[in-house]
């Protein structure tokens, strides 16, 4: 379903099922607050879960709401609510109205406290990946503001985590399904959070360079650009992840110091990006990285490694890098790399991979068995013999 088939079954009175897969596994119903009827309020409640208002928590508190201590990274409540024209507020009838109220924007003062509707404040998606933050998202992509009802569907059981059960109770009613991942790819493709801040000369062993550091308000690492322009329409890109050890202090275990050095090499030559990115480790940082070469020196890969400290082999994700072309205004590249998830990522969110050039590192006694792994278990394709 696109966003427009998915605002009609709204306006028909059905709710989204939001699954959180990857975070939670829950799944909420999420409706827009403004138009919020006594009879979809009586469904929600059915899903048995807490129905809660969410709305930007900035907002709530200038409109007066009361927070809750909460931790950080935590669901947010505030003080519970009702519209003072309610009677007990309990209703369905009752907790509709007081959530229309609230999406009027009327201020605390006509609210009755504590009430019946619970009240949830969003930080943003990009400071956090709950239900919260993503039905508020979904509240503006799907023309609403920025108000919603949500509520957890439990299963017969009375647990919140069952996927299947989601998905059928979905299929029963008719509902629409997205993922909070739907959501925060579409944020990152709507909402451009990261920004060019300074841009300054650079010359380097390889040649005469920019380089360009950004506000970055989507992931808040220091990720840069090494630029050599003029670098044409489909310029020549290579996404680069930290490697303090092989990029810095040359080690020899794995490839990346000497990609790197290619890589700028080419870019001096042709003209073109290099997004040199603060993901450590594959994405794990520098302190777990360093634990699973402990690990490796034990005879674990580096794949083995990194599952056995409860990491993901891989952890990176490319929206900043997408976010930074965006700021550059390239929306089509040439792609140095031998891993076929760069591309596939930046595909994700529109930006054309013309083509793909090799990234040759050296391959060391050091780094022979690393570089294998990486061929055989994390699908790169090199352009050499290992
Ligand atoms: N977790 C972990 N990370 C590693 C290890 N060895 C190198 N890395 C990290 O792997 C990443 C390699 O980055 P890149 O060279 O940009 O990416 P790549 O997946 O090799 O893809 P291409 O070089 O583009 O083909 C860096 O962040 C390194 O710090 C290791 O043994 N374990
Ligand atoms: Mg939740
Ligand atoms: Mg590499
Ligand atoms: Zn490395």
């Amino acid at each position: 379903m696109n966003w427009g088939e998915i605002r009609k079954a709204v306006l028909d009175g059905k709710p989204v099922v939001l699954i959180d897969e990857g975070r939670e596994f829950e799944a909420d119903l999420v409706y827009p607050a403004e138009i919020a009827s006594s009879e979809v309020v009586n469904f929600m409640l059915s899903a048995k879960g807490l129905l809660c208002l969410t709305m930007d928590m900035d907002e709530a508190l200038e409109r007066g709401f009361f927070p809750l201590l909460s931790k950080e990274g935590e669901t947010n409540f505030l003080v519970p609510v009702d519209y003072s024209e309610t009677f007990t507020g309990i209703t369905a009838e009752e907790r509709a109205l007081t959530a229309r109220k609230i999406a009027e924007g009327l201020s605390v003062k006509a609210f009755r406290y504590p009430g019946h509707l619970h009240l949830l404040g969003g930080v943003g998606l990009n400071r956090r990946r709950g239900h919260t933050e993503s039905s508020l998202e979904l509240m503006e992509f799907l023309g609403f503001k920025r108000y919603a009802l949500i509520v957890e569907i439990l299963d017969e059981e009375g647990d919140s985590h069952n996927r299947d059960y989601a998905l059928n109770f979905a299929r029963e009613h008719g509902l629409p399904v997205l993922t909070t991942d739907d959501v925060w790819k579409e944020f990152v493709r709507r909402k451009q959070l990261i920004r060019v801040y300074a841009n300054a000369r650079l010359p380097t062993r390889y040649g005469e360079f920019r380089i360009i550091a950004f506000d970055n308000e989507l992931d808040f690492r220091e990720h840069v650009a090494i630029v050599k322009e003029p670098y044409g329409e489909v310029p020549l890109v290579r996404i680069h992840s930290k490697c303090l050890t092989g990029d810095t202090l040359a080690s020899l275990k794995c490839d990346c110091g000497s990609q790197l050095a290619h890589a700028l090499m080419m870019i001096a030559q042709e003209g073109g990006i290099l997004l040199y990115m603060d993901q450590e480790g594959r994405g794990i940082g520098l302190k777990e990285k360093i634990k699973a070469y402990e690990l490796q020196d034990k005879g674990l890969d580096t794949v083995e490694a990194n599952d056995a400290l409860g990491h993901k082999a891989d952890e990176r994700t490319y929206e900043a890098a997408f976010q930074m072309l965006r700021a550059l205004g390239v929306s089509k590249v040439k792609l140095i790399t031998n891993n076929p998830a760069k591309a596939k990522a930046l595909e994700e969110f529109g930006i054309e991979v013309v083509e793909i050039i090799p990234a040759p590192g050296e391959v060391t006694e050091h780094n022979r068995p690393y570089l294998r792994v990486k061929a055989e278990k994390l699908g790169h394709r090199l352009p050499f013999e290992v």
